[in-house]
């Protein structure tokens, strides 16, 4: 497990800050995590490493309370379920009740437990479910849900304006977009992320469900396999095109990184918008991925378009038999061609913060496949999540400097574009309407 804040919580505060806080009833808190919400024991059905495939320990849910969201630093799942929402009610008092009652739900299926007491078949045979089933005799799997709020939320309709963050306002276009609007913006948004497909769908679907008559969904997402690693403990994944992805990202145990790059300083939030200390920007991009046209690229052509080897993900300025995946990139390093060995237009010469003023930011995204487009192509690609401090800070300048120059944008073509305020953690009565209407 990471070691941020929330992971610091002990087990037993946790079992019985859900017990008061989320209604849910614990059953023999001592013997272990048996959680009487939900059939089944999560020790039972733990993997005999102990282990999800994340390569984050699993015995224990993630908690869901703390000074940040869970779901940012957490180590990265194996998949991801996100969704983009329109709110559609007028009232400014359904929208707060409804982010209350998705608190609720939200922790209790953090911790295993169905999405409301009751659940899957408590409330009779004469009305719906209050939850739909689908996870109930799964383990948590380091489920996480981060909520996020869009600019348009502010807008005035539900008497927000106020308190809207500076930062929080529309990405510009780049060079070379080519957004769907259908894919792109949204009111709010909800990342779940999971080591069990089935767990992260299930907790988007009873989110909606509970949002019925309040909020829309305007788009959505699955991502298969993480393309980044947020914690040292984690192995670095391959994207779409075969290479690692996540060498250099920002890393939870780097706590000053964290505070200088990811979370909103409690000065960058004056007045009005102070709730929004201790939280993130969440930038997401789905990019498609032209894998038919990389897949007839030669290796050397590859490897020169990112500026690191496809085998290890080692800098390519160092020879075969040294190479090191977290060995430091030299851009001065020639070839025998007198030429850099990280060409000038590679990614990572592009995107790396000695080329920026010493931006970083913080990457959690995830590969995905959509079926094929109907001209024999698959729509696959990266869908791309980051976490910053200020996206027009940060994301803004890396991106636009990637889509003047990057060779790799011959190769991929960014379909959706979004920007959401994901607000700091709760702490334990906290509810997320009361964070955010105060
Ligand atoms: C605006 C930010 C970025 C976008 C968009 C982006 C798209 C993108 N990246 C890859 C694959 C790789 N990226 C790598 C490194 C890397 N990428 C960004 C930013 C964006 N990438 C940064 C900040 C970095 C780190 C740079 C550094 O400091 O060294 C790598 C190398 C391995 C790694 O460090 O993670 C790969 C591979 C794809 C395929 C893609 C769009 C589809
Ligand atoms: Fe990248």
């Amino acid at each position: 497990m990471s070691s941020s804040p929330q992971s610091q919580e002990s087990g037993a505060t946790r079992r019985s800050l859900l017990a008061s806080g989320a209604g849910v009833a614990i059953a023999g808190a001592a013997a272990g995590l048996t959680y009487a919400g939900r059939p089944g024991s999560v020790a039972a059905h733990q993997s005999s490493s102990g282990r999800g495939s994340s390569g984050s320990a699993s015995a224990e849910p993630v908690p869901f309370r703390g000074e940040h969201q869970a779901g940012i630093v957490t180590p990265a799942q194996d998949r991801m379920h996100f969704v983009a929402l329109d709110v559609v009610t007028k009232d400014p008092a359904e929208l707060r009740l409804l982010l209350k009652e998705w608190t609720r739900a939200a922790e209790r299926m953090t911790y295993g437990a169905e999405a409301a007491p009751g659940g899957v078949v408590g409330g009779g045979p004469y009305q719906p479910p209050a939850d739909t089933g689908e996870a109930l005799d799964l383990p948590p799997s380091n489920l996480t849900i981060t909520i996020g709020y869009g600019p348009s939320l502010f807008d005035g309709r539900f008497g927000l304006a106020g308190r809207k963050p500076e930062a929080l306002h529309d990405l510009p276009g780049f060079v070379g977009d080519d957004l769907d609007p259908a894919r792109s913006g949204g009111d709010l948004c909800i990342q779940a992320c999971a080591d069990d497909p089935q767990v992260a769908v299930h907790a988007i679907r009873n989110l909606i469900r509970i949002g019925l008559g309040v909020i829309s969904v305007r788009w959505s997402q699955l991502g298969f396999g993480r393309t980044s690693s947020t914690s040292t403990s984690q192995t670095t994944p391959r994207n779409l095109f075969g290479f690692k992805d996540g060498t250099a990202n920002i890393k939870a145990e780097d706590s000053d990184a964290l505070t200088k790059h990811v979370w909103v300083d409690p000065a960058d939030v004056p007045g009005n918008a102070a709730w929004m200390a201790g939280g993130s920007y969440l930038v997401t991009r789905r990019i498609r991925m032209h894998i038919e046209v990389w897949d007839r690229t030669p290796l050397q052509e590859q490897e020169d378009i990112f500026g690191r080897d496809k085998a290890v993900g080692a800098s390519l300025h160092l020879p075969v038999d040294k190479r090191d995946e977290f060995a430091p990139l030299d851009f001065e390093a020639k070839g025998a061609d007198n030429q850099p060995r990280i060409p000038m237009a590679a990614h990572v010469r592009l995107a790396h913060q000695s080329q920026l003023g010493g931006i970083r930011i913080l990457r959690r995204g995830y590969n995905f496949t959509d079926g094929s487009d109907g001209s024999g192509h698959l729509d696959a690609g990266l869908f791309f999540v980051a976490f910053v401090r200020d996206a027009h800070k940060q994301f803004v300048p890396m991106q636009q400097a990637l889509a003047r120059a990057d060779v790799l944008n011959e190769y991929i073509e960014h379909t959706g574009s979004a920007l959401f305020a994901a607000p700091p953690g709760l702490g334990t009565d906290d509810d997320w309407g009361t964070q955010l209407f105060g």
